[in-house]
Formats: C-alpha cells, sequence, structure tokens
C-alpha cells in the first residue's frame, strides 16, 4: 500500500512519461473542423442543433420563423402541448403539481382527480428503497458530491431488481415510478451521510410519508425536525414542475436517448443521465452560479454600484476571475434567446421570497448580473443571438432561501428530471429503435508498426 508521498511521487511520474510522448500537450487542429464540416457539439453554423430526433413530450422554441427568416421571441416551453406557464398557473393552490406533471409526461395526458389520486397513491407506494440499502449502499463512501452519491445508488438497485434488464415497456415503467418515487430519498440521506460521516453532524433518516408529495417528502426528510410551511412546499413543488422536462436535445436527456437506444437496463440509463446533469455547463451550472455569487459578493463591496459589478463581472468573462474558464453561469442558453420561461418563474419566486425574507439588496445583486453579464456577453462574446439567464440563474437563490443546502441544489433539479428521463427512454425504446451512432473522422496518421526491441 503506497503512502501519500509515494502516491504523490507515482503521479508526477506519469505526467513526466505522458509528457515524454507528448501525451499532453495533443490537440486537433481547430481548423480541421470546418475543413471537415464536422457540427461540433452536435450544432448547425448557424448554432441550432444538430436534428437527431422526433419527440411528443416536449416543445422548446426561443425564435419564430417570420416571413422565412427566424426571429428571436420570448422562450416558449410547453410539456405534452400544454405551455409551462399555463401549467404552472392552473396548479395554484395545489399540492400535488409535480406528480400531476410527470403523470402528463409518462402517460400524454392531464389526469383527472381519480387519476391523479391512483396515481400520487402508486407513487407514494413505490417510494420504498429495498431493506438495508440505506445502511449497505448510502453510508458506504458516502460522496462529498451528492450527485456522484446518487449514480452510485442507482446504479446499485439495480442488483436489487429481480427483473433488471427486461427492456419491454411496462417493467420499465414499473423501473420509472420506482425511481421517479426513491429520488429524493436517494438524494436526502446520501446528503446526510455525507455531513453526518465527514462534518460530524447527527444522523437523521427519516422515512417519507405516503400521504405526501414529492416536495413536502424531501423538506420532511431533509429537516432535523421534519417540519415545514406549505409556502415553501409549494414554491419547491413550483421548482419541480418547471424542471422536470425539457426535450430530447438537453445534454442529459440526450444521453438517455443515446444509452438507451443500445437496449441497456434503466438503472444505467438514469445513471448516464445524472453523470451528464452533474456537469457546470448543465444541471450543475445552478451550483456554480452561487459559488459565482459568493465569489462576487467577496469581491465588490456595495452591491448597488453597478459600476462596480459590471468591472468585476468583466474579468469573470475574461477569465481573470472567478473559476478562470470565463463562463457567467446561469446565462445563455442553446436554445432561448430573450428568456427562459423558467427563469422568468423563477425570478418572480425569488423576488417575493427576498421580500418576505428582507433580502430585497442580494435579489437586486441577481438582477444587476444578470443585466450586466447579458449586455457583456453580447458585446465581448459576438453572440449571433440575445442571451438571456437560463432556469440554473435564480433557482439557487431560491432553494437557500428556503433552507436547502447547496450541495442539494443540482440532486434536487435531478429529482425532477428523472421524470422526463423516464418518458424520453420509453419514447426512444418505443419509437426510436435505432442505435444511436454518429461519425468521427480519423484525422490522425496511419504508421508503420516497430517491434519493441526495434525502438529507440
Ligand atoms: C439546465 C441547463 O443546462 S441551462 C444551461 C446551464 N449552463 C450555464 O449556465 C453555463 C453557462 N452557459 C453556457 O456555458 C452556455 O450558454 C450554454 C452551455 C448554456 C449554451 O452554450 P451554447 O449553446 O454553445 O451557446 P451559444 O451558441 O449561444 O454560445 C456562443 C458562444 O458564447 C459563449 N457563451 C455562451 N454563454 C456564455 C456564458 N454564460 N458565459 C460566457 N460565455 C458564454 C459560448 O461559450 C460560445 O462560445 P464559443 O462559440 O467560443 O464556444
Ligand atoms: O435544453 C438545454 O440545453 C438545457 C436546459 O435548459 C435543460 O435541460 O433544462
Amino acid at each position: 500500500m503506497l503512502n501519500d508521498d509515494e502516491r504523490r511521487i507515482r503521479d508526477d511520474r506519469m505526467m513526466v512519461l505522458a509528457g515524454q510522448s507528448g501525451g499532453l500537450s495533443r490537440q486537433i487542429d481547430p481548423s480541421l473542423y470546418s475543413t471537415y464540416g464536422v457540427k461540433r457539439g452536435l450544432r448547425e453554423a448557424n448554432g441550432r442543433g444538430v436534428l437527431t430526433g422526433l419527440t411528443e413530450i416536449s416543445d422548446v422554441n426561443g425564435h419564430r420563423d417570420v416571413d422565412g427568416k427566424s426571429v428571436p421571441i420570448e422562450g416558449e416551453l410547453y410539456y405534452q402541448g400544454y405551455k409551462i406557464t399555463d401549467l404552472v398557473e392552473g396548479f395554484r393552490n395545489h399540492r400535488f403539481n409535480f406528480e400531476e406533471v410527470t403523470y402528463l409526461l409518462l402517460f400524454g395526458e392531464l389526469p383527472n382527480r381519480k387519476q391523479l389520486r391512483d396515481f400520487i397513491d402508486l407513487l407514494g407506494q413505490y417510494r420504498e428503497l429495498p431493506s438495508k440499502f440505506v445502511r449497505d449502499v448510502i453510508m458506504k463512501a458516502p460522496s462529498a458530491n451528492i450527485m456522484n452519491g446518487m449514480q452510485r445508488s442507482v446504479l446499485t438497485l439495480y442488483s436489487y431488481d429481480s427483473d433488471p434488464d427486461d427492456i419491454t415497456i411496462p417493467n420499465v415503467l414499473r423501473q420509472s415510478m420506482l425511481l421517479i418515487g426513491v429520488m429524493p430519498m436517494i438524494a436526502v440521506y446520501n446528503y446526510h451521510a455525507y455531513q453526518h460521516y465527514h462534518n460530524d453532524r447527527s444522523l437523521i433518516i427519516r422515512y417519507p410519508d405516503e400521504e405526501l408529495s414529492a416536495a413536502e417528502n424531501i423538506l420532511r426528510m431533509l429537516r432535523d425536525d421534519g417540519q415545514y410551511t406549505e409556502l415553501e412546499a409549494r414554491v419547491l413543488d413550483a421548482c419541480l414542475v418547471i424542471h422536470a422536462e425539457h426535450g430530447g436535445g438537453n445534454n442529459s436527456t440526450f444521453t438517455t436517448h443515446v444509452v438507451s437506444s443500445t437496449g441497456t437496463d434503466t438503472y444505467s440509463a438514469v445513471a448516464a443521465s445524472l453523470a451528464s446533469l452533474k456537469g457546470p455547463k448543465h444541471g450543475g451550472a445552478n451550483l456554480k452560479v452561487e459559488n459565482m455569487f459568493k465569489d462576487i459578493k467577496e469581491h465588490v463591496n456595495n452591491w448597488e454600484d453597478e459600476g462596480a459589478i459590471r468591472a468585476y463581472v468583466e474579468q469573470i468573462i475574461d477569465g481573470e476571475a472567478f473559476d478562470h474558464t470565463g463562463l457567467v453561469y446561469g446565462m445563455g442558453h442553446a436554445i432561448y434567446t430573450l428568456s427562459d420561461p423558467r427563469a422568468v418563474i423563477l425570478k418572480e419566486k425569488a423576488k417575493k421570497l427576498s421580500e418576505a425574507k428582507g433580502l430585497e439588496e442580494e435579489f437586486n445583486l441577481y438582477q444587476t448580473v444578470e443585466k450586466v453579464s447579458a449586455e457583456l456577453l453580447t458585446e465581448k462574446r459576438h453572440l449571433s443571438k440575445p442571451v438571456c439567464c437560463n432556469v440554473d440563474f435564480y433557482s439557487g437563490f431560491v432553494y437557500s432561501m428556503l433552507g436547502i443546502p447547496r450541495q442539494l441544489f443540482t440532486p434536487i433539479f435531478a429529482m425532477a428530471r428523472i421524470s422526463g428521463w423516464c418518458a424520453h427512454r420509453m419514447e426512444e425504446i418505443s419509437s426510436g429503435g435505432k442505435i444511436i451512432r454518429p461519425a468521427y473522422k480519423y484525422v490522425g496518421h496511419h504508421r508503420t508498426y516497430h517491434k519493441l526491441e526495434d525502438r529507440s
């Protein structure tokens, strides 16, 4: 067994060896991408995604064709044909909206009262982890990033399934209901396990209540005293609704399609989608936004000084501040142009909550960063389309006002998006049918093999 010093020496030796063969600096000549007409990032020259599939689950629009010209519009999102804003409006004062949306996504229709009641009952029954799963899986080697713990837990559920590899629709639906049901438990218990083993927090494993909604159960399982207010549960429920689905092309759902097209099992497909969602350019952006604001607050003394905020955001874009990637997290979108409808809803929630909690100054800081970064990105990145804030910009601020720890920001996204992934997995199985297999052009050169003895 190596000690820490020996491991460091081992890693240094590996870098030296890789450096000798030029393995660390190898990069494909960027001009070759246009030479061979490669659709980088699976995009057309105008930035639009390459058309790779058809779906009836949702529609995402940021442009409209007017007289043959593509014109930016306020963002539109439809779940099974229903506008997200109409759903959110119609759901006001209801408790089980995420469940209703899940029914809609999986079955294609809005439920009547009885169907919704039955569905809620069923989901409640599926909200059950195998016996000893918490002890044997979740408590073992807890991960600092809860998304990794969730992947491991989801993959391990395969071992407890008596029929894991059957990909007929009834079996995949059963597995989907199970995963949708247990996802909040997996996330919250992984969080508690990490807090217990690494931060010496008391360990609380509270079981979900079959009668409660997903949002209510998340808060109940998370909080030390299991208490929450009706308002908190409604806001979280709305967050789950707007994160539940976003078409087939977003990275994690496309991952569902790619992986499902091989005929693999549901647990593997969902674990892969979790891996994708974790990334900071996708669902992980909500955590990055939180960290970015922490950094901005540390470097800008006066939050009302737009000039100072602009100067700091400019440093972020120039790669001179924060994480040096040049990205302003929570800004920009592959499809939306003038607005992301989910961000509009979240901003409204953030405003109301901040007023109730006396955090208007912080809300104003978010608004100013949104405004100046949109202006700066347009100026400095020569974007071909207007840039707006996306769903990840205000979500973390809303969650933190609900007392939800930052480690759970991206997991909450996953607890919601699992409904969309499962709907797309079933669509891929029933309508896709062909293994997804794009092409890569080889741009190396073919070489003559020399035996080891003959190499210098
Ligand atoms: C749930 C979600 O996944 S929502 C998205 C969450 N992600 C983020 O918030 C991370 C920050 N944003 C981004 O990285 C991007 O806007 C993405 C990944 C969301 C979309 O990327 P794209 O579709 O490539 O955006 P678009 O085509 O408009 O970008 C044009 C250029 O502007 C840059 N750009 C776009 N948004 C940003 C940003 N927020 N900060 C800095 N540069 C940006 C892109 O890197 C790209 O540069 P390139 O041509 O040199 O690659
Ligand atoms: O559509 C995308 O590329 C990303 C996104 O907003 C989502 O998955 O919710």
